[in-house]
């Protein structure tokens, strides 16, 4: 009946944007119980009429059932693995590499960001729905955990139309990872039900992704920033740096890490990650470094990747490992 498909379609945007308000901006836009109210109702609708069942309806985040195994999916194009600087003279090695290539480089502006400690997973959207989300696996071939990624709030189930029209397909690429304080307090529960700890926080978020059963994952603090986006081929990007990226996820309804900031030159990029590598002990999740891009994707492209995923415009500027103090 289309007045309950209209209601149907009605709900799904009132839940996601409360979603969006209350997981991303986190700035809640309706009352808890509102909320539940809502999605009752939502959730009657479709098992009144499974015909108003979506793959972008909020109750398609929780109940799914287990998986036998999880299925290998091949990504639009292999994820990127970067390049590592120890220190900052191996940073200002990395420009002088690039300018040789082309000499703009060191005028052109790059951005930093944190470099979470997580693990890599690709969320592919057609005509802004979420259809499949994937781990990064070995680069090219990953695991399909679509239902797992659900489970988790931060990940719009349908891109915003706030921002640059967004392309009819392409993977939104970023960082699962457990908060530092779910971590400890999952690890607390482990050890009262005598089950085996997890070692560190990356190891966590990967066991709890990597679940059969999206139930299970649902039940763990997983998060998740969006950093990169992979376009089909078909269409060129709708921004022309990668700021400009950033904010077209934000707009998307993307989580981005709020600490990435864009640098005019190298001396701007080496004051951040002095300064970061204090704070970030401050921080509710792990960091084990910073990723400096070069801005503008002319240059990017210009630049190039080695192999099939080194790109020569990126690099991960590692943090010496905190020394644990063994008495
Ligand atoms: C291209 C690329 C590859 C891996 C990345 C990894 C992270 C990260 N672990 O935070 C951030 C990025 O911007 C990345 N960007």
């Amino acid at each position: 009946p289309p007045q309950a498909a209209a209601r149907a379609a009605e709900l799904r945007e009132t839940l996601e944007r409360a979603n969006h308000q209350y997981y991303v901006l986190d700035a809640p836009s309706l009352q808890d119980a509102e909320y539940d109210r809502l999605f009752r109702e939502l959730r009657e609708l479709e098992a009144a009429h499974p015909e108003l069942r979506t793959p972008d309806s909020p109750t398609g985040r929780v109940g799914a059932e287990p998986a036998s195994r999880l299925e290998k999916t091949v990504h639009l194009a292999p994820m990127l693995s970067l390049d590592n600087a120890f220190d900052e003279a191996e940073l200002a090695a990395w420009e002088t590499r690039n300018a040789r290539i082309v000499d703009e480089v060191c005028t052109a502006g790059y951005v930093a960001e944190p470099k979470i400690d997580g693990l890599a997973i690709a969320l592919t959207y057609e005509d802004g729905v979420l259809v499949r989300g994937a781990t990064r696996g070995n680069g090219t071939v990953g695991e399909d955990v679509t239902r797992n990624l659900r489970t988790i709030r931060e990940i719009p189930l349908r891109l915003r139309t706030d921002g640059p029209p967004a392309p009819a397909r392409m993977e939104v690429r970023g960082e699962v990872y457990m908060p530092h304080s779910g971590f400890e307090a999952l690890n607390r529960r482990r050890a009262a039900d005598g089950q085996a700890t997890f070692a560190n926080p990356r190891n966590a978020a990967a066991g709890s992704l990597r679940q059969l059963d999206p139930a299970i994952t649902a039940g763990r603090p997983l998060r998740f920033f969006a950093y990169a986006v992979q376009m089909d081929g078909r269409e060129s990007p709708p921004f022309a740096t990668q700021w400009e990226l950033l904010e077209a996820l934000r707009a998307w309804g993307q989580p981005v890490n709020p600490l990435a900031r864009p640098c005019a030159g190298m001396d701007e990029v080496t004051a951040f990650v002095r300064e970061f590598e204090g704070n970030r002990a401050h921080l509710d999740y792990e960091v084990d470094g910073a990723v400096v891009k070069v801005n503008p994707l002319r240059l990017q492209d210009e630049l190039g990747i080695v192999g099939q995923r080194d790109p020569r415009w990126a690099i991960a500027y590692k943090y010496a490992p905190d020394l644990v103090v063994t008495t």
